[in-house]
């Protein structure tokens, strides 16, 4: 293995020479929650940063204006995110990667060295704008903050609806992705849990995430997501199983443009309920990218939010610490509606289907409801395209203890 030591590490990027930049410590999976409040990463500089520099302008605000017009924020212990240190961010990304960013993010134009950045792909879809490190750094100190919030048993669920930027990789920008925050909550998470399930449910591969973990049976990756030619980020085709004492602990379930909930739904119930049987993870990460909906400018998949709280209610039946992400979303109401109505779920709270009277009300026209229907699409995906997928998927989970 990477570091030499019989003991199974991260696996990060079991083709590089790493050993873990922390005391890994004696995984327990005895957390208790001391408390059933759901724990939600939030502050208004946080909300700004993320509304200035995220990939979708306005989104953050939208996002948090809509979850607290329903009168959620305060059904929810609010958590007040810290920026990550450089040592947090180098417990997966290099350090390299990370002064070149700092660096970058400090400069004006003339003094950018272009093509050193393009080497850590800081361009075309990443593009370095000012103050993108202090935005990364607040984003991945969210996430972390809401995985120890877990950790030290505050909650059961914890969310970061501006987090789950799945494409960054160790050395690297990618998808407008410059670091990877649920890799560094998963680190966080081993510390204290064996095993953690990170499941993917964006439009697009969590390839960032698959990549740091290919290589381990401590972390299984599962995502869902569009697969087909020319579409990015191109990987996480179903052989794609993982390597070495990965193998089998990477599934991906590739599915094309059209898929409905009933379908999503039916395919992720087997897939999933068969990963959590036979893995028994400890911790869950759940990224819920909303670019999947229908509505969504990327036009792919078209699905409701309804159809991702099926996947989401699956998850949170089985009580375990869930730390949740958010990810792709173009369209700025639909993501909104998604997020708010996932929030609801976790409370347990149904909502009145009029979006309430509040800043961004606007957003919502023409019909101010808070429910997205599907639109009257082409579905690519057959049942028995399905099937075969389902059947494969369960012939290569049958190789996990
Ligand atoms: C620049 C944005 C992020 C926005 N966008 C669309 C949305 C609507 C109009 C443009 C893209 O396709 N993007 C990308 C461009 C290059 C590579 C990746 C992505 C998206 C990644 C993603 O969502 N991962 O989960
Ligand atoms: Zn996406």
């Amino acid at each position: 293995m990477a570091d030499g030591s019989d003991k199974e590490n991260d696996g990060m990027g079991c083709h590089r020479n790493l050993t873990p930049n922390r005391d890994v410590l004696a995984p327990r999976s005895d957390v208790v929650c001391r408390n059933d409040k759901v724990v939600f990463v939030h502050s208004q500089m946080y909300v700004d940063l993320c509304n200035n520099l995220a990939k979708v302008p306005g989104r953050a605000s939208a996002v948090h204006g809509l979850i607290e017009a329903y009168g959620l924020t305060k059904e929810l212990r609010l958590v007040e995110p810290r920026p990550a240190t450089v040592a947090e961010l180098t417990s997966f990304h290099s350090t390299d990667y990370i002064h070149h960013l700092r660096k970058a993010s400090a400069e004006e134009d003339e003094e950018k060295d272009i093509d050193v950045s393009e080497e850590f792909g800081l361009c075309y879809d990443c593009p370095i704008l000012p103050g993108v490190y202090e935005y990364a750094a607040m984003v991945a100190g969210a996430t972390l903050t809401a995985a120890q919030c877990l950790i030290d048993g505050e909650c059961q669920v914890a969310i970061n609806w501006h987090g789950g930027w799945h494409h960054a990789k160790k050395d690297e920008a990618s998808g407008f992705c410059y670091v990877n925050d649920p890799v560094l909550a998963i680190l966080r998470l081993r510390e204290r849990f064996s095993k953690v399930l990170y499941i993917d449910l964006d439009l697009h591969h969590g390839d960032g995430v698959e990549d740091a973990f290919c290589c381990t049976s401590r972390v299984m990756t599962l995502s869902l997501h569009k697969f087909d030619t020319g579409f990015f980020p191109g990987t996480g085709d179903i052989q794609d199983t993982g390597m070495g004492r990965g193998r089998y602990y990477t599934v991906n379930v590739p599915l094309r443009d059209g898929i409905q909930d009933s379908q999503y739904f039916s395919v992720f119930n087997k897939v999933v309920s068969q990963t959590e049987s036979s893995y028994r993870p400890e911790a869950v990460v759940l990224q819920l990218g909303a670019d999947g909906m229908s509505g969504d400018p990327m036009g792919c998949f078209n699905l409701t939010p309804q159809g991702l709280g099926r996947c989401l209610e699956l998850v949170l039946d089985w009580k375990l610490p869930t730390l949740l992400l958010g990810g792709g979303g173009y369209h700025v109401g639909n993501t909104a509606r998604c997020w708010t109505s996932l929030t609801a779920q976790v409370l347990g709270k149904s909502l009145p289907p009029d979006i309430p009277e509040h800043e961004h009300f606007t957003e919502y026209g023409p019909d101010y409801e808070l429910g997205i229907s599907p639109g009257n699409r082409v579905n690519h995906n057959s049942d028995e395209y399905i099937e075969e997928v389902i059947n494969t998927v369960s012939e290569n989970l049958a190789h996990v203890m």
